[in-house]
């Protein structure tokens, strides 16, 4: 009989991997709008209020006036191929199709609106798929994004009797890869400009403050990633947290409130940048690149550059496959 060699060969095994993001609405108008944020904001990891408090409140004040608002902010980002987070984040799938290897489909899902996470789970695999990797585009960890998104995909596997075997991508948030890939496309939009900005903002989505208190690693995460840019890049940034949503005190300082206070300060001319989005969205396409502008120039600001997300630029690309590569080990031979 022959020897078995130290590292047989892996035998070919169907793998997926599912790309997840946030969501986002079908379309930009206000009944769509009011079903993707009733879905979301109904989330008890986004908003983590007892149910009988806060049921009446989203159905009542916010869902009543907030579709309207937000409706008429997406009509401003909406591209011919739908909503930019759901048009990049299946770029990002496209692109990475066959980088694994004949043996891993790369699809994608959305954690609140379309497509379902359930129902692409159920479709890798019906389609074949032993093993899967649920791959959470968040650099930063946080319940209300990377848990949510994995505990919906999860709660698929449940009530499956044969399940696929599965493992997670880590959060990135310090890992050198994303960093280098930040550096390379924050120094490439930089060259670009038509002046020098005087300050450099890195913009991170912002979370109840308390949230940090109760243990969630997303304001240090942010905060290293931050550090980590700035080192990378040999200058100083300026982190804020945007978004603010509710009553409750969110982490500071906040985005726009830095904004306006800058011209004050001699500061005319900025560049910023949200790292923590890992596609264009409303958040930073409206309230940065439009409405931060705005409100910078109306303070007195001169010079304002939003610098775009990795999206499915070939530096983002590479990123995720590198990210996802690793993550591939022992269940695939990568190509
Ligand atoms: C990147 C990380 C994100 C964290 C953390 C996050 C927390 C968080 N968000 C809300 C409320 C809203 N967020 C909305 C949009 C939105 N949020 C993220 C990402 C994070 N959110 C993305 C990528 C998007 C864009 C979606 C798109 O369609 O482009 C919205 C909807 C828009 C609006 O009406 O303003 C709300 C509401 C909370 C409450 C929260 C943490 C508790
Ligand atoms: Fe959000
Ligand atoms: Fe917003």
């Amino acid at each position: 009989m022959n020897k078995p060699a130290d590292h047989p060969p892996i035998p070919p095994r169907r793998v997926g991997v599912l790309l997840t993001n946030l969501g986002t609405p079908d379309a930009p108008d206000a009944p769509s709008v009011r079903r993707y944020l009733a879905e979301f904001l109904s989330d008890p990891r986004v908003v983590e209020l007892p149910k009988l408090l806060w049921q009446p409140i989203l159905r009542g004040a916010v869902l009543t006036t907030r579709p309207k608002k937000s409706a008429h902010a997406y009509q401003q980002v909406w591209r011919d191929d739908g909503s930019p987070l759901a048009a990049i984040t299946r770029a990002q799938a496209t692109a990475l199709n066959g980088a694994f290897g004949p043996d891993v489909m790369v699809d994608y899902a959305m954690r609140y609106g379309r497509p379902a996470i359930g129902d692409r789970v159920q479709a890798l695999k019906d389609a074949g798929c032993e093993r899967i990797l649920l791959a959470p585009l968040y650099p930063q960890y946080c319940g209300a994004t990377t848990a949510t998104a994995n505990d919906k995909a999860f709660a698929t596997l449940a009530s499956m009797r044969w399940q696929p075997a599965v493992r997670t991508l880590p959060p990135y948030h310090d890992d050198p890869a994303y960093i280098d890939a930040l550096k390379q496309s924050i120094e490439g939009g930089l060259a670009a400009l038509d002046f020098t900005p005087d300050a450099l903002l890195t913009s991170f989505h912002g979370m109840p403050e308390r949230t940090l208190r109760l243990g969630d690693p997303y304001h240090c995460h942010c905060h290293k990633t931050a550090r980590l840019v700035q080192e990378a890049l040999g200058r100083e940034v300026i982190l804020t947290f945007q978004s603010r949503f509710g009553r409750a005190k969110w982490l500071e300082p906040a985005t726009d409130v830095v904004l306006e206070s800058l011209p004050a300060k001699g500061i005319r001319k900025v560049a910023i940048v949200a790292p923590g989005f890992s596609a264009d969205c409303l958040e930073t396409l409206e309230e940065l690149a439009i409405r931060g502008r705005e409100s910078f120039i109306a303070a007195g600001g001169t010079h304002f550059a939003y610098l775009p997300c990795l999206n499915d630029s070939p530096v983002g690309i590479d990123l995720l496959r590198t990210l996802i590569g690793r993550e591939l080990e022992g269940w695939v031979a990568l190509p």
